[in-house]
């Protein structure tokens, strides 16, 4: 299959910090990627990167052929990338269904505000068909109208991620999904967005330091440290690699 995202030579300094150094990485097209590394591998950095958040001093980002390496960042979900935060980023005093609305807007400017403002009853009826579909497919149905900001911890990683689906990506970022979870909830977690994938086809990269989730989830996995890529492969071979196990990253059985 095609690659959909091509990173080239990949190069953020921050200072005297290099966060990634020449990183190369192509994920096809209905790929699920986990990307691993220890504390300040980058992990975070190659996500500012792709949501042009932050711009690299070297290298370039292509989706689907076309450049994005400048391109502005509030056109980056008309391109197709959505993401999700290490902390959460809800808006705490909106309700769930309306966090994941803002979501859904990203295909039409009436958008979320005008119809929030009643200026566009049938976008905004799109919207809430939008999101209520996700919000049952997650069982947060029953929480739609609370406010997001009293949610429990584990729930409020889920609107994160209906949010980020609500605009219909080509490429989900999951920025650490399973930290702040309590260990009962992580499996459940990853079965859930192994169906995801399964059912939407997006292509998803998942950044996680937990190694579990990341080998019950995804066939091929990246190793990054101190903003290099130190492995990329098939799952079973990333975890038995040497430079990974010395990154204190990898399983041996
Ligand atoms: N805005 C910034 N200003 C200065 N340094 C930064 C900035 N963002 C990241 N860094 C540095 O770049 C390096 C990579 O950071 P990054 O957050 O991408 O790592 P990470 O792999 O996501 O780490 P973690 O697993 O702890 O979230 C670190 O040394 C970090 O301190």
């Amino acid at each position: 299959m095609a690659a959909l995202l091509e990173v080239g030579g990949l190069t953020v300094r921050f200072g005297g910090v290099a966060a990634l150094s020449g990183v190369d990485l192509a994920v096809r097209e209905g790929e699920l990627l986990g990307v691993i590394g220890p504390n300040g591998a980058g992990k975070s950095t190659l996500f500012d990167c792709l949501t042009r958040r932050c711009g690299p001093q070297e290298g370039s980002i292509r989706l689907g052929g076309e450049d994005l390496t400048r391109l502005p960042a509030h056109l980056v979900a008309d391109r197709g990338i959505a993401r999700t935060f290490q902390n959460t980023a809800l808006f705490p005093g909106l309700s769930v269904r309306e966090n994941v609305m803002t979501g859904a807007h990203r295909h039409g400017r009436a958008g979320f505000w005008a119809a929030a403002l009643g200026r566009a009853s049938g976008e905004e009826r799109r919207l809430r068909a939008v999101a209520d579909a996700l919000l049952d497919r997650f069982g947060l149905a029953e929480h739609a109208d609370h406010p997001a900001g009293g949610l429990p911890y584990g729930l409020t990683k889920l609107v994160e991620i209906a949010r980020a689906l609500a605009s219909g990506p080509r490429l989900l970022l999951l920025d650490e999904p399973a930290s702040g979870l309590a260990p009962g909830e992580v499996p459940a977690l990853a079965d859930l967005i192994g169906q995801l994938h399964r059912e939407r086809g997006v292509t998803i990269i998942v950044v996680e330091h937990h190694m579990e989730f990341v080998l019950a989830l995804c066939r091929r996995i990246v190793c990054l440290e101190l903003g290099r890529k130190i492995a990329d492969g098939p799952a079973g071979a990333v975890r038995q690699d040497p430079a990974v196990i010395a990154a204190r990253l990898g399983v041996v059985r």
